[in-house]
């Protein structure tokens, strides 16, 4: 339990609202007993005239109807704030995991897939619900009342107290905790396998066309099969185990109600105590036992929401792959970048870039060129810190860049990397990305540099056209210059391009390329490519092989 532990401050931040949910659930619940314990009075007392008792009828049939109208609105309003608390809490959640997601991305170490991270995110989250709603707020109710009512009937019936309290708290409280071990296995299993859903339908989603075109379809169709018939058995385990639970509560209610029975009789023949007052007494203590039932019914959840609490702790305290210095240094003006002599290797003893130098002044054009593999992409990723160099210094307008604020760090510098995505939006949503303040002036000057405007000036909607899910409606290539345009609007004074020419055509290629230096004048450029550069692109080429950088002629 101490992953849902670990969230008690997310709790305590709400803690008014749940409180006074707390007070609703013990009000509402209360009302019901009253309910039950006044009709049963009422009932006994009002069938007892017939046999030539006298009885009022009026004080309890006024009750009757108080309690129903209090029960009435009283659970509306458990119900209203309960659940308005807990929502606001899994945004609280949300919000949070997703601010500790991001400096995280990508994650390090684990195969941290994007169906699992959204499964953390979404579900995970939302099965901690369970935990206020079902478990928190009944338990702390059956505290409330099941004290109560101990003492309601220990003041009337001698020995009452004691057996209603067994019972009572064996249910709501013992019961559970039992439950809740039993029920730890199966709710990992259940949230785990929620999980495995989630990845199979986002990777057959995902890659239907090549699965349809590598015939492979039933193998992702057995991948899903696979995952649902793992979540079907794990639910009927925890179903198994609350059906338990459920019929162990009523055993619990029967065997108190016979107890207390047993004593009110006694106390009724020695004259001590009236019949009306005796049934409506047996019935309140039933009726409080709702309540049991339903902690019961959430402790069969609890060992799921304790899972995805684990998962959901496990994502946010990962190591973020490079952190900021306690005492950041304020990054200079300039656009110059400097390696020097940089090692690094995503795993111990592979080197990817081995004592790599590198002078770029600002305002320059450089190109990166060498082997698939051989390290381009990696050298724009220290650059923008995305990871840190395990020896040398990376330099940004003179300052070690591993001493700055990330953030300004990539204000200063934006990346095209080889898997930019488009988002959600329009056109001009995506643009916005890269300068939230440009005008419509601004995007379409981005868009010629990007060669896109063309294309977007058929549009009959222009800047305003909606995209699909990741650029669906686009091409391949005019993604990427989407993209490239996005790049080209921001502010940042140092441009890192990773491929930018993949996916546009050869002549589309070399009309990108001869502007390249237009659309970028001022600004300092750095180009890893394959593609085959004209004199006078590029200051220099630096070729990388062997994880070395040398100058190179081409
Ligand atoms: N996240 C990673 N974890 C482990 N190894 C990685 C990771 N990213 C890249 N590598 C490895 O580092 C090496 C350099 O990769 P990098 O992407 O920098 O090459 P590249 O020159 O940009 O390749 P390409 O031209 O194909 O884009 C490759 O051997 C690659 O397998």
């Amino acid at each position: 339990m101490k992953a849902l532990f670990s969230f008690s401050p997310f709790f305590a931040h709400r803690s008014g609202a749940f409180l006074l949910a707390i007070a609703l659930s013990v009000l509402t619940l209360g009302a019901g007993v009253g309910l039950l314990g006044v009709s049963g009075w009422f009932l006994t007392g009002a069938a007892l005239t017939t046999a030539g008792v006298a009885f009022n009828l009026f004080g309890p049939s006024a009750l009757v109807r108080g309690f129903s109208f209090l029960r009435i609105v009283s659970r509306y309003g458990e119900k209203l704030v309960g659940h308005d608390a807990t929502l606001r809490l899994l945004a609280d959640l949300r919000g949070w995991q997703f601010r500790r997601l991001i400096p995280r991305v990508p994650l390090q170490g684990k195969a941290w897939r994007r169906g699992d991270l959204v499964s953390r995110l979404t579900a995970d989250i939302d099965a901690l619900d369970t935990v206020f709603l079902s478990a928190l707020g009944p338990i702390a109710t059956a505290l409330v009342l099941g004290t109560a009512m101990t003492a309601v009937l220990a003041w009337y019936l001698q020995g009452a107290g004691l057996v209603y309290e067994l019972g009572f708290f064996g249910a709501s409280l013992v019961l559970p905790a039992i439950l809740v071990l039993a029920a730890i296995a199966p709710g990992e299993a259940a949230v785990g396998a929620s999980a495995d859903l989630r990845m199979a339908v986002l990777d057959g989603v995902e890659g239907h066309t090549d699965l349809r075109a590598l015939g492979a379809t039933a193998w992702a169709q057995q991948t899903f099969t696979d995952a649902s018939a793992h979540l079907q058995r794990a639910k009927t385990r925890q179903a198994t185990i609350a059906a338990i639970g459920n019929a162990l509560v009523q055993l619990f209610a029967g065997v108190t109600l016979v107890g207390l029975l047993w004593i009110g009789l006694d106390a009724h023949s020695a004259g001590a105590l009236g019949g009306p007052l005796l049934v409506g007494l047996l019935l309140a203590s039933l009726g409080s036992f709702e309540v049991a039932l339903s902690i019961v019914r959430s402790a069969s959840r609890l060992g799921a929401a304790q899972a995805a609490a684990q998962r959901v702790k496990a994502l946010s305290e990962t190591a973020p792959a490079v952190r900021d210095v306690d005492a950041p240094k304020e990054l200079p003006q300039g656009g110059s970048v400097t390696f020097e002599n940089v090692c690094f290797g995503y795993v111990p003893h592979r080197p990817v870039l081995d004592e790599v130098n590198l002078q770029v002044g600002a305002g320059e054009r450089v190109a990166l060129i060498g082997a698939s593999g051989s390290g381009k992409s990696t050298i724009l990723s220290l650059l923008l810190r995305l990871a840190d160099a395990q020896a040398g210094t990376v330099r940004v307008a003179g300052e070690n860049v591993a001493q700055v604020v990330q953030a300004d760090l990539h204000r200063r510098v934006a990346l095209l990397s080889q898997d930019t995505p488009v988002f959600l939006g329009t056109i001009r949503d995506n643009l916005l990305i890269g300068k939230p303040d440009a005008n419509s002036e601004d995007c379409r000057r981005a868009l010629t540099a990007a060669r896109l405007d063309a294309f977007v000036s058929t549009l009959p909607d222009g800047l305003e056209t909606w995209l699909g899910e990741a650029g669906r409606t686009l091409s391949a290539g005019q993604a990427r210059r989407l993209c490239l345009a996005r790049v080209l609007l921001s502010q940042a004074s140092i441009i890192a391009l990773d491929e930018p020419t993949s996916g546009l055509d050869p002549e589309t290629e070399r009309d990108f390329l001869s502007d390249l230096s237009a659309a970028t004048s001022g600004r300092t450029v750095l180009i890893a490519t394959h593609a085959k550069l004209a004199p006078g692109m590029v200051e220099r080429v630096y070729r990388l092989d062997n994880g070395r950088l040398s100058l190179s002629e081409a």
